[in-house]
């Protein structure tokens, strides 16, 4: 145990500023890099406040789907159509139902018109983050979207989503901060769906404007990817240099892309801040902060055959719930079942250990 505060290691940081942050958001850097992107996207902002409460809701309703409302896709796969959505119009129902979309016509109206005009599919992010930690509701264990329920559903669920409504600025280092979260417009993006090789994703980490290091993003072991590792580092640096750097505006930050299979196209993806609460993947923050790069040479990683299993756990997958606890959360009666039975769980825990101790 250190003895002393001298014997701790000290984090190093990095200084982020609201500026970085602000950069980071979709829609600021958008306008600029839209042809490098992979697909179309349809910014809607500012979101008016009944679409924030509505997020901010605790519990979940949804909009009853009208006929109309119905893409090909939904008729088929009612996915996150409610109970509410196949009622039919009897007094008693109508009573009772109060839709919340009412709350934002024209919010709910873009969105059913984007999902049609991008062909019947797309992910939804707010300013920063992409709900990825929800998937877990949605019947593929996607981000895709294929009605307005489907957006609704993944956004109320997810963590990260109600970070950027409340927390988005906490990273930063100066005491502006405030001012900025004050002044703030909230936006819905919502992107045509791509079906990305998770293998050809990246994460690069800039920083004092130099291309440090990149990072495989999807966790498994690609046996391809060893062979084009120089070949990946050229184009990234390339598209970095030419592209990025001149028209990006903080010091330091991290860029995400996709690179086709055959490595033609670099295709831009996300901006994040140089922050540690941005995923640093396979490198750790502190090397990143202090570690010895050449900016000349930036230097790769990838999962290899022999650390493969280290990061066999599941990303963001910190929100899972298990079923039965959703399940049992719809009933009041199952839930205090779980209870109990949660209770015997730790009892009998708690006894084996004093067993154990006692030997
Ligand atoms: N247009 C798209 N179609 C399908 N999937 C997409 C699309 N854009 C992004 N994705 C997938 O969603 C993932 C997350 O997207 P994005 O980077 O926008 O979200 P994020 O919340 O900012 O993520 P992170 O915090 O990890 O940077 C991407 O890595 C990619 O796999």
């Amino acid at each position: 145990m250190p003895s002393s505060t001298e014997d701790y290691t000290v984090l190093s940081n990095v200084v982020v500023t609201s500026q970085d942050v602000l950069n980071c958001c979709y829609s600021s850097w958008y306008p600029t890099f839209k042809d490098l992107t992979v697909s179309e996207a349809k910014i809607i902002r500012p979101l008016p406040a009944g679409f924030l409460n509505y997020l901010n809701e605790d519990d979940i309703r949804l909009p009853k789907v009208r006929p109309c409302e119905r893409t090909p896709f939904s008729e088929v796969r009612p996915t996150s159509d409610n109970e509410y959505s196949d009622w039919s119009d009897d007094e008693d129902s109508s009573n009772a139902y109060q839709d919340p979309s009412e709350a934002f016509k024209d919010v709910h109206k873009t969105i059913i018109s984007t999902i049609s005009e991008f062909g019947g599919v797309v992910t939804p992010k707010l300013n920063w983050s992409a709900p990825q930690d929800a998937t877990w509701m949605m019947v593929d264990n996607s981000t895709r979207c294929r009605s307005a329920n489907d957006v609704y559903l993944l956004l109320k669920s997810s963590d990260y989503i109600n970070h950027d409504l409340g927390y988005a600025f906490d990273i930063v280092t100066e005491e502006s901060a405030q001012d900025e979260v004050k002044g703030l417009e909230f936006e819905l993006v919502l992107k045509k769906w791509f079906d990305f090789n998770p293998a050809m994703e990246f994460r690069c980490f800039v920083k004092d404007r130099q291309l440090l290091a990149i990072s495989q993003r999807d966790l498994n072991y690609y046996d391809f990817l060893e062979d084009l590792k120089d070949k990946i580092i050229d184009k990234i640096g390339a598209c970095f240099d030419d592209s990025l750097l001149p028209k990006f505006e903080s010091n330091s930050f991290t860029f995400d892309v996709y690179l086709d299979r055959d490595l033609r196209k670099v295709y831009l993806v996300d901006f994040n801040p140089f922050a540690r609460t941005t995923s640093s993947y396979l490198f750790s923050w502190n090397e990143l902060i202090t570690g010895k790069f050449d900016a000349a040479d930036p230097e790769i990683r990838l999962v290899t055959q022999h650390n493969s299993g280290r990061f066999a756990c599941k990303e963001h997958s910190q929100n899972h719930v298990p079923k039965d606890v959703v399940d049992a959360s719809m009933d009041s009666a199952a839930m205090v079942e779980l209870a109990k039975e949660w209770e015997r769980a730790l009892r009998q825990k708690s006894d084996l250990a004093d067993n154990s101790e006692e030997k």
